[in-house]
């Protein structure tokens, strides 16, 4: 059995980034830039007010008076000048009038016919300089798009953008014993419940996700659904990968071409994990257990699927917590356990078997217990992952 870095290595070294598309900035948030994007223009073009008021030579002293000549709304600037005692009534986000340095609020003045008088002063000019926000020419470096992101990208005058086309994740649930949700399961069957979090978890990290039919335990059925996943990008099976007489999967992929990267991690849960490359195309063949496929999927599968889509640090990043409980000593296995973190204090759940979907639904993280780790005590400092 390898250890969890090394089998994170394996899997990372499986990823070839997929081929740049260009989308329109409207359907480009949560997807990944495939070059750096270069601002078109600058932000904002011209000195503007940030406030509603009037634009004055300043400072503007308490009790000076000033005669309003014009006006500078947003869209529609005052084409003349403000000089010495002069004011030119402005919008914010208007242009600031040639002459002017300072916007004083109309709340601090009173107006009297042509004219304002300044009640409060202040030392705030009220102005953005042209290119406060960026510059023509100011790149945002290649990362995964944000809704700040694309608002930024948008004042940068981009339409659209290149980025990495989503990676296609072929799904395929295995084993006699399942149905799918809302049908009528015979009485050795329960419902296949994995997939659903595997796609959800896929795209949720942007790829697209596509659930084939569920696998028989025969090889016929297996080398059947497998050649529906061609075309796709990685392929991920679940259950089949232990050790049993049903237990088929590794064989039909090594009978279908793939090259094995390796078999069995010494994590728990998540043990019997394969990857490999099957045709050219990734694979990773997740253990069935519900709790074993959904923490090897974050912790192999949502960092593959991030470098296939250019992330150049893809790999999970713990987070450090107190313990807000004790655990026992960990065994020969990285224990991850199902766990609860809120305002920096983590607390191991109490049940830990990998079947059980309710213990996880009601965990937010992954306790990292490294193997071979002694007991741990209430306040000790931990790493764990968000889930
Ligand atoms: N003799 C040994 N037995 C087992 C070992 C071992 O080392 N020696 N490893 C155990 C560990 S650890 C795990 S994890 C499981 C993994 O088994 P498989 O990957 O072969 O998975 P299955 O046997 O097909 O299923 C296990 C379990 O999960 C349920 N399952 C499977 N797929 C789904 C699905 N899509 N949705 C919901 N539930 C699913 C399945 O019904 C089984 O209950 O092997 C241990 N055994
Ligand atoms: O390693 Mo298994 O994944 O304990 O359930």
């Amino acid at each position: 059995m390898i250890s969890v870095e090394e089998a994170l290595a394996r899997v990372l070294a499986l990823a070839t980034p997929t081929p740049a598309e260009t989308v329109p900035l409207a359907a480009a948030a949560g997807r990944w830039m495939a070059e750096a994007a270069e601002a078109r223009r600058t932000q904002p073009p011209f000195a503007s007010s940030a406030m509603d008021g009037y634009a004055v030579q300043g400072p503007a002293a308490k009790g000076a008076r000033f005669r309003v000549i014009g006006e500078s709304a947003a869209g529609h600037g005052f084409a003349g000048s403000v000089g010495p005692g002069e004011a030119a009534r402005i919008f914010t986000g208007a242009p600031v009038p040639e002459g002017a340095s300072q916007v004083v609020l109309q709340e601090d003045v009173t107006r009297d016919g042509d004219s304002i008088v300044i009640d409060t002063a202040s030392a705030n000019a009220n102005i953005r300089p042209a290119g406060d926000d960026f510059s023509a020419g100011f790149r945002l470096p290649p990362r995964r798009l944000s809704a700040s992101d694309v608002a930024l990208l948008a004042a940068m005058n981009l339409a659209e953008v290149p980025v990495r086309r989503r990676p296609v994740v072929a799904i395929i649930a295995t084993g006699d014993e399942l149905v799918m949700p809302g049908e009528t399961p015979g009485k050795d069957q329960i419902i296949a419940s994995n997939s659903f979090a595997i796609k959800a978890l896929a795209e949720g990290a942007g790829a697209e996700a596509r659930l084939l039919p569920i696998a028989r335990d025969t090889e016929t059925s297996l080398r059947a659904v497998f050649a529906l996943a061609e075309g796709a990008d990685l392929v991920v099976t679940i259950g089949g990968a232990s050790v049993g007489d049903h237990d088929l999967v590794a064989k039909v992929a090594a009978d279908l071409g793939m090259e094995r990267a390796f078999y069995k991690i010494s994590m728990r849960p998540g043990k019997p994990l394969m990857a490999g490359q099957l045709n050219g195309m990734p694979m990773l063949g997740l253990p069935g257990n519900p709790v074993s496929a959904v923490v090897c999927a974050h912790l192999f599968l949502l960092p593959l699927l991030r470098a296939m889509q250019g992330d150049p640090a893809p790999a999970p990043a713990p987070r450090r917590a107190v313990l807000g409980a004790d655990v026992t000593p960990t065994g020969p296995r990285t224990h991850y356990m199902r766990a609860r973190v809120q305002n920096g204090i983590i607390t191991a759940c109490d049940r830990q078997d990998s079947a059980l979907l309710s213990v996880l639904a009601d965990a937010n993280a992954l306790l990292i217990r490294p193997l071979g780790d002694g007991p741990r005590i209430v306040g000790e400092a931990v790493e764990y992952l968000p889930i």
